[in-house]
């Protein structure tokens, strides 16, 4: 929580002004039962109506600035609090956004949500909270307990002792909830994930019917979540009748020991309204101080997972060789590349060039290490080992920002942004006009269907979903032109393209202006065989490099995909 305390740091008036207000009306309130002891032991026993009414007065005037500072003081604890939590809610966003490929892997999504939303509006809670009562509770318990010992030492000790007690409990409780509500917020993030994951597959389940399954699922992890909650929440419960219990217990000796002093002459009846008055506030406070204590309790949990992303090492690694040792547009040397520690390589010791301009074919069968290949070349993961050279330069000597602009992907999966296509293809270039849009929009053979739905002003729903599979892949090697990158990486993404939609399409990368170095990852020889280079990548490591006849001649497992397709016969569409 310390760590997160720098985004209070503009809120420093805020901070300072909440708590005060709240001392001015606590200590308004300390002051009420001396005034009723006065009422009680001058005004009623000498029956002077002139002194009560005065005294009645007095506490209309301690009431009237005793809300005035209560409203003063939620004023700036929940400016303090919306303050801190927005600071804190951007943070993370900006946060998530610099998340490598692989820590989003590691940390998962759903878990992200939770934090940004239901983590942060918890601190929030608990910091409006503290603001207002983390001085004010135990003021006014300490605060009466100085009242109870100026009008009786022996009442004081009464008073401790409940007091003590009081800690006891409440701090135990606390202790016994505290790691129970980090478990209730892990667990919340695996409903959310189940819960995430439905809706993503949502017509999957429904074509597969397996609604069922994922309700069983849900319940189960739903189920789970509220015994954990239920069990909290026991402990939590105990905290309200244990207080009530003691403090009662403390009134009735209090009374007790109160009608032998007054009976004794030592104290008078005023008095003993006055220290009952005292235990009562106590009461109320430490009541308030264990509500606020369950908050901040939570608070802590929730601020511990909101400082755990906020912590994770984001640093890239950068190297400082700037130097251009070659004129390739891109050059592998030795790569290796592992996702997890352990884990089996999914490349193993890549080495080949791709010339400027060149179209470069990656084939090989599922899980061989297709998309992971052509995701190094724009860092999307790092390279375990080797170097990866972009213009000659290793891409861990390029920032981020700079590579990106250089390279442009078009991933396996279209996704496209709720909005008009404009603003999907100004993600390509910030500053693209209406001309670069359209001719990116032609060259990705999308211009027929996007004139008749409304041109650059078509509009486009959540994740495309107006589109068709095609439709949204052309969309996106739209938006991956409009910038002219140097590299162009299309990864599996013409695989919903007829095969003349596709052929057109390979015919306008080639034209373009720029000419970029193209890297086409497919499972068909179809969609390759005019490549310059064809990389065959068998179980991670690259068994075959050269064009569609050399491959054919002197690769077996190039053969075999072509003649898995195409039964040995040239049938390919030329
Ligand atoms: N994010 C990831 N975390 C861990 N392992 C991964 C991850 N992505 C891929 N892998 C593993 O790396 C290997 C190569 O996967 P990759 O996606 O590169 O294959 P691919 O050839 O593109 O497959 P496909 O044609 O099916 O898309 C596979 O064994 C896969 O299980």
């Amino acid at each position: 929580m310390r760590k997160l305390l720098v985004y209070m740091k503009d809120y420093k008036k805020e901070s300072f002004l909440a708590p005060l207000f709240k001392l001015l009306e606590a200590t308004f309130e300390l002051i009420v039962p001396l005034v009723i002891a006065q009422i009680i032991d001058v005004g009623i026993q000498t029956g002077d109506t002139g002194f009560i009414i005065s005294r009645c007065l007095l506490l209309v005037g301690f009431g009237v600035v005793g809300m005035v500072s209560a409203i003063t003081a939620q004023y700036f604890a929940a400016k303090a609090a919306v303050g801190f939590a927005t600071g804190l809610r951007h943070s993370l966003f900006q946060k998530i956004n610099e998340l490598s490929f692989s820590l989003l892997d590691r940390v998962g999504t759903s878990t992200l949500l939770t934090r940004i939303t239901n983590d942060v509006n918890q601190v929030q809670n608990g910091v409006n909270l503290v603001l207002r009562l983390f001085m004010r509770s135990p003021f006014i318990v300490f605060g009466a307990c100085v009242m109870a010992f100026t009008i009786d030492p022996g009442s004081a000790l009464l008073f401790l002792i409940v007091v003590a007690l009081l800690s006891v409990v409440v701090f135990g409780i606390m202790l016994l909830t505290i790691k129970r509500y980090k478990a209730i917020q892990n667990q919340l993030d695996s409903v959310l994930n189940t819960t995430r994951e439905n809706l993503n597959g949502a017509r999957v389940i429904r074509a597969f019917c397996g609604e069922d399954t994922e309700t069983e699922k849900f319940i189960g992890q739903n189920s789970l979540l509220s015994k954990l909650q239920k069990s909290t929440g026991r402990i939590s419960a105990l905290l309200n009748p244990v207080t009530f219990i003691l403090i009662n217990v403390g009134i009735i000796l209090l009374i007790h020991y109160g009608a032998v002093q007054v009976n004794t002459g030592i104290l008078t009846q005023g008095q003993v309204v006055a220290l009952y008055n005292y235990m009562s506030q106590i009461l109320v406070e430490l009541i308030k101080l264990a509500n606020l204590i369950i908050t901040v309790t939570k608070s802590f949990a929730s601020a511990a997972r909101i400082r755990d992303v906020l912590e994770l090492d984001t640093n890239t690694v950068y190297s400082d060789d700037k130097k251009i040792y070659n004129t390739h547009a891109v050059e592998f040397d030795r790569v290796f590349m592992h996702y997890n520690e352990g884990a089996k390589d999914a490349l193993e010791n890549i080495s080949f060039t791709a010339e400027p301009g060149e179209i470069i074919g990656v084939i090989g069968g599922t899980g061989s290490g297709k998309t992971t290949l052509v995701g190094l070349i724009p860092r999307f993961y790092d390279a375990s080992s080797g170097t990866i050279r972009v213009d000659g330069r290793n891409v861990n000597s390029y920032s981020l920002e700079e590579l990106r602009e250089k390279v442009h992907v078009v991933l396996q999966r279209a996704v496209l942004f709720r909005g008009t296509l404009r603003e999907n293809l100004l993600w390509g270039k910030k500053n693209a006009n209406d001309e670069e849009m359209q001719a990116a929009v032609k060259a990705a053979q999308a211009a027929d269907f996007v004139q008749s739905k409304g041109g650059l002003d078509m509009k486009i729903t959540a994740e495309g979903r107006n589109l068709s599979g095609g439709q949204r892949q052309r969309l996106s090697i739209a938006r991956a032109l409009v910038g002219n990158p140097e590299i162009l990486i299309l990864d599996d993404s013409a695989s919903a393209l007829d095969y003349v939609t596709e052929k057109a399409l390979r015919g306008a990368l080639s034209a373009l202006p720029n000419k970029p170095t193209v890297f086409i990852v497919s499972q068909r020889t179809s969609s390759l065989r005019h490549a310059d280079k064809i990389l065959v990548l068998d179980n991670g490591a690259l068994v075959g490099c050269g064009t569609h006849d050399a491959l054919l001649e002197n690769c077996s497992v190039y053969r075999e995909i072509y003649d898995s397709q195409f039964g040995g016969k040239e049938a390919a569409a030329k």
